[in-house]
């Protein structure tokens, strides 16, 4: 089977420093693979490079077989690589609908140019409501997305990546921030999204990686330390002795390997 996405010896330096170091890596079609790493392993600059929102010094980016290595982070969206913020990018002042629905109106202007407004725009709302009902988020339909929780924003944000119907969805920290309940939510609404959609996932969670994840790939100093399925990376030596000394070594080796 041809990966949906492969990283070849891609690289991304600031002057002397690769933060990304000829990193290697294939992600399967509907295989959800979890990126960790101790502080500074690079994670962040990876996935901003994978996403196109930095453009790789070495290497290459190839989305279902495709070079996407030089174009922008629009172009891959359109391909159907889709990223989150860790930062919301909402329309505060708007309903939760309508920041779906345009959303959803974004795909279909290109679609179905020749429609008429009226009916593109009663066709945008079924299917925001569609993205609404499968984050859990339908009642809330008609508030403004200024009167949402943290942990609502985050799940209003998936709907509206869903109604880019994208193949792949890159996930950038998305419990940072969130409450214990909040965080047990948006698992739950990760578990259950369409099998066949393949997640990236950037998480300092351990616990939520090895809920989710089916694959973990660990960085450290830019590289690739281990890539594998949770249960041997955490039994990895070189990956013990990378988060040693770290506030994390706790979470990965006694709560995850406790479930
Ligand atoms: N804009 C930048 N200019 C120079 N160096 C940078 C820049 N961004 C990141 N770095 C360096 O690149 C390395 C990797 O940083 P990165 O933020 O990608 O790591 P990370 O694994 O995401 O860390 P964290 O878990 O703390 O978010 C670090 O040494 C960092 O200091």
């Amino acid at each position: 089977m041809t990966a949906l996405l492969e990283l070849k010896d891609l690289t991304r330096s600031y002057g002397s420093l690769a933060a990304v170091d000829g990193v290697d890596l294939k992600v399967m079609p509907g295989e959800r693979h979890a990126l960790i790493g101790p502080n500074g392993a690079g994670k962040s600059t990876l996935f901003a490079t994978v996403a196109g929102t930095l453009r790789a010094t070495g290497g290459q980016v190839l989305f279902s077989g495709a070079d996407v290595t030089s174009l922008p982070e629009s172009e891959r969206a359109r391909r159907g690589m889709l990223r989150t913020y860790q930062h919301s990018s909402l329309f505060l002042g708007c309903s939760v609908l309508d920041n779906v629905a345009l959303a959803v109106q974004r795909v279909h202007r290109v679609a179905h140019r020749f429609d008429r407004a009226a009916w593109r725009f009663r066709r945008a709302e079924a299917e925001a409501n569609r993205h609404l009902d499968s984050v859990g988020l339908a009642d809330r339909a008609g508030a403004k997305a200024a009167a949402l929780s943290h942990g609502e924003r985050r799940q209003l944000e998936v709907a509206m990546v869903l109604a880019a119907q994208p193949t792949l969805v890159m996930f950038d920290e998305p419990t940072a921030g969130m409450s214990a309940a909040e965080t047990e939510r948006f698992v739950e609404l990760i578990q259950r999204l369409p099998g066949n959609l393949t997640l990236l996932i950037v998480e300092h969670d351990l616990d939520v990686v090895f809920r989710l994840a089916d694959r973990v790939t660990v960085l450290h100093l830019g590289r690739v330390l281990a890539s594998g399925p949770p249960e041997r990376v955490q039994g990895d030596p070189q990956v013990q002795q990378a988060y040693l000394g770290t506030a994390r070594t706790e979470d990965l080796f006694i709560e995850a390997g406790d479930r």
